[in-house]
């Protein structure tokens, strides 16, 4: 689909996990199968997850390679940013693409992304649901309004000219993420907000691609009260520093 196949790009898929044993296996291999193409690492940055998560990353390293897969060694819950951090510092890319590892996140979107980076120059691509063509599947009415409501709170103060600021499926130029996420403060679930409202603040050419984001089938999301209150504060903290 896209045109770089095997060429000079190379893309880290940096995936968060924590308690994700049953969902990891899976998500590698439709990422192998779907990159297949395209020179690849996945980086998978667990926060020691009681349920295993790690052994099971081991095994699939005696599958596809120690050198197409890293593990961060065991860490104690350290929160999403800090993991993306984490990945970011081991990614040996020149692109980087965040994802979660539930399966909400396909990776059958993977080569539009890089389609869409290589047609535009874009620094940064980034999944959409608020768009045709995208949408959201398997969530609760509550849900459904928690995320829209965030996502309407967040445009209507911020502005930044993207559709989907909570949505965390994203493709970066590894140089942009870099500088974005030196300046970003954000530790939990916020730090994706923030992150592509100071790339839109320091003028990243930033491009949309519409994706279905799927309930995860297997564990449970770690979104929980305290998040949204953590969304909240960033909000203020973003409308008050940006
Ligand atoms: N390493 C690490 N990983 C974590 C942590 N908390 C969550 N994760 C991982 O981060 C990913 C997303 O976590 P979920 O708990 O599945 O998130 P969600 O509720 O489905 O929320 C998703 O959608 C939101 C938009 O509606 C997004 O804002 C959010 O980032 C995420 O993509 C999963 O791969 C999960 O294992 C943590 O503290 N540490």
């Amino acid at each position: 689909m896209a045109e770089d196949k095997k060429g000079e790009n190379k893309y880290s898929i940096i995936i968060p996990t924590y308690n994700e044993r049953l969902n990891i296996a899976l998500i590698i291999y439709l990422v192998f199968k779907h990159l297949k193409d395209f020179n690849f690492e996945v980086i998978v940055v667990d926060d020691g997850s009681p349920d295993g998560t790690q052994d099971i990353v081991k095994q699939l390293q005696q599958v596809y390679g120690e050198d197409h897969i890293l593990l961060r060694p065991r860490a104690k819950k350290l929160g999403l940013g800090t993991a993306y951090v984490h990945g970011l510092k081991h990614a040996s890319g020149n692109f980087v693409v965040i994802m979660d590892a539930d399966l909400s996140h396909h990776p059958k979107y993977l080569p539009s992304f890089i389609k869409k980076q290589i047609e535009t120059g874009a620094s940064i691509v980034t999944g959409t649901r608020y768009v045709t063509g995208g949408g959201v599947h398997g969530w609760n009415l509550m849900r459904k309004l928690t995320s829209r409501g965030a996502n309407v709170l967040a445009q209507t103060l911020l502005w930044p000219g993207v559709s989907d600021l909570t949505g965390s499926f994203r493709l970066y130029r590894k140089s942009a993420l870099e500088d974005i996420i030196s300046s970003v403060v954000s530790k939990g679930y916020v730090f994706q907000m923030e992150m592509i409202v100071r790339a839109t603040r320091k003028g990243y050419h930033i491009e949309e691609v519409p994706i279905t984001f799927v309930d995860r089938v297997y564990g449970s999301s770690k979104l929980g009260g305290s998040e949204i209150v953590e969304y909240l504060k960033g909000l203020l903290y973003l409308l008050v520093t940006t």
